[in-house]
């Protein structure tokens, strides 16, 4: 598998936020894509996700299901844990598998990972913040997905689960996977790449 992005530029509310930003990773690739605050990071993750138009440039992804368009084969967690607050952590995980599909772990082997496995009929609402960002990161083994896009995923995390993120990323990389991960500190990972978005 192999993403290639081609002279992307990318416009947000009529400005110009980046442009000729290219790079080319492949499977076991970790990117860290580093720059100033409002440099971009986020929006290359969403433009590369589809969530964001782009301006111009190519994003092609080679090597996947050929049945399946290029975000199909993405998982983007964002700075937002994008959690239903009113349901709980079971049916948080429930609704992505069934949205994401392909299953892999199993829900409680993906919430012992994180250590919120007690957590499990919980109203999402009641968690923590740290607890928050642990749901959100389950979603990653619940359905198998070869590209994570990653918006600052160490954010909130204590420093063990820092460790278990770097752990279950790197497990994801040996298998085949490729990440992109956009980030001011340590992934606790040595990047393959490093992108830096903007004037360093
Ligand atoms: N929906 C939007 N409408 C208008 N401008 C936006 C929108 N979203 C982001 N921007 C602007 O785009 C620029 C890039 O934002 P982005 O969040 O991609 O930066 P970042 O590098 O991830 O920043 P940080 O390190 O602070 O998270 C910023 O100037 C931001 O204000």
């Amino acid at each position: 598998m192999c993403l290639t992005v081609e002279n992307l530029a990318c416009e947000r509310g009529g400005r110009l936020v980046f442009e000729a930003v290219g790079f080319s990773a492949g499977a076991g690739d970790l990117v860290a894509v580093t720059g100033r605050n409002g440099a971009g990071k986020s929006s290359l993750l969403r433009v590369i996700a589809g969530l964001v138009p782009r301006r111009e440039g190519a994003i092609r992804l080679d090597g996947g299901d050929a049945e399946k368009r290029p975000a199909e084969h993405m998982h983007y967690c964002g700075h937002a844990d994008a959690l239903k607050p009113s349901l709980s952590v079971r049916e948080n995980l429930s609704f992505w598998r069934a949205y994401y599909g392909d299953a892999d772990r199993s829900i409680e082997d993906a919430l012992d990972l994180f250590a919120i496995e007690h957590l499990i009929d919980l109203p999402a609402a009641y968690l923590s913040a740290g607890q928050k960002r642990r749901l959100s990161l389950c979603r990653l083994l619940v359905s198998r997905r070869p590209v994570w896009l990653l918006d600052e995923p160490t954010s909130a995390l204590d420093t063990a689960t820092q460790a278990r993120l770097a752990e279950l990323m790197g497990e994801h990389l040996a298998g085949g996977g490729l990440i992109l991960a956009a980030t001011h500190g340590d992934l606790g990972l040595a990047p393959s790449l490093a992108l830096t978005i903007g004037a360093p």
